[in-house]
């Protein structure tokens, strides 16, 4: 897969913090050449950035070695900071680069605007999980994405986790409000989990042990067994049990969970539309 990548022809990460740093960490345990990866991003060429060499660590695009044509250019900035950096982007566009946005909310035709109308560009979703090879990405590409292009960006997001295209991009704030967002929801769950137990009297630290690992072993499950959650919750449920009295609470008419999520990925959807406003 790395073959369309080479020194010469290099992925270029723009931005490597929590999200760029999960996907680079996760493409070089995947096998990327180190030698093939170019981070850009003033704050990790000051301090390092895990996981990641520092020779391939650069403060600005103007400071990335002479004669390269990146094969593949991924911004991984903040939204609010994309019409700063897309000029530099614009200036490297030579070779004809595909170009993969993470970025939430911001539409594919912003980027045409500033890259050039037949600029190839795919906008993903993916998650955090990604930095361990078990992330879920989402794709979409404009009509300017050659076939291997297309095979490229979904060998590269495959590459530490699952993918899934989307039939249209105005699927995406959707999308990014569920899986890009859901990791936090999950560990916040650990968190309420433990803050429950700890009012139970348990001491913090055990409290936190066992919120932990009960969210980790039921995710390690989930995806090991192919059976519905709505089945695997059921095992636990004992008739007239003590997951029947919770789940009352959790399921119950007036306050219960779906509703809650179903305000939650609400709220970040409508965050997405309009960072992409
Ligand atoms: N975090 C997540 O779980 C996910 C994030 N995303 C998307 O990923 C993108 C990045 O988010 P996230 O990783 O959380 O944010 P971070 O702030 O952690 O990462 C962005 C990085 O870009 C750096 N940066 C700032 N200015 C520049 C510049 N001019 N050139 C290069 N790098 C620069 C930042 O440095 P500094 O810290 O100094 O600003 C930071 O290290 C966003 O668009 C977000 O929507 C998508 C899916 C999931
Ligand atoms: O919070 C955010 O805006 C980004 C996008 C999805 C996850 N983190």
């Amino acid at each position: 897969m790395w073959e369309a990548i080479s020194e010469e022809k290099p992925l270029v990460i723009i931005g490597c913090g929590k999200m760029g740093g999960a996907m680079a960490r996760g493409w070089l345990k995947a096998g990327l050449p180190e030698s093939h990866l170019l981070v850009v991003d003033p704050v990790a060429a000051r301090t390092g950035v895990e996981g990641i060499s520092c020779s391939c660590v650069f403060p600005s695009m103007e400071e990335l070695p002479a004669n390269i044509y990146p094969s593949v250019i991924i911004l991984a900035i903040k939204p609010q900071i994309m019409d700063a950096v897309l000029p530099a982007v614009a200036a490297n566009m030579q070779g004809g680069p595909l170009i993969i946005s993470v970025a939430a909310g911001t539409r594919i035709g912003y980027f045409s605007k500033s890259l050039g109308r037949d600029a190839p560009i795919v906008r993903v979703m993916p998650n955090t999980p990604a930095s361990i090879g078990c992330g879920i990405t989402t794709l979409v590409a404009n009509d300017y994405v050659s076939e291997s292009q297309r095979k490229l960006s979904e060998q590269l997001m495959k590459a530490v986790g699952k993918t899934v295209w989307l039939s249209s991009e105005d699927q995406m704030n959707a999308v990014t409000a569920l899986s890009g967002s859901g990791p936090a929801y999950v560990f916040h769950m650990v968190e309420a989990m433990a803050a429950a137990g700890s009012a139970m009297g348990l001491d913090d630290e055990l409290a936190m042990t066992l919120a932990r690992e009960t969210i980790a072993g039921a995710g390690a499950l989930l995806s090991h067994d192919t059976r519905s959650a709505k089945i695997l919750r059921e095992e636990v449920t004992s008739p007239k049990g003590t997951t029947a009295a919770g789940l009352e609470v959790l399921m119950g008419a007036d306050t219960n969970l779906s509703q809650l999520m179903r305000q939650t990925v609400r709220a970040a959807k409508k965050r997405g539309e309009e960072l992409g406003s």
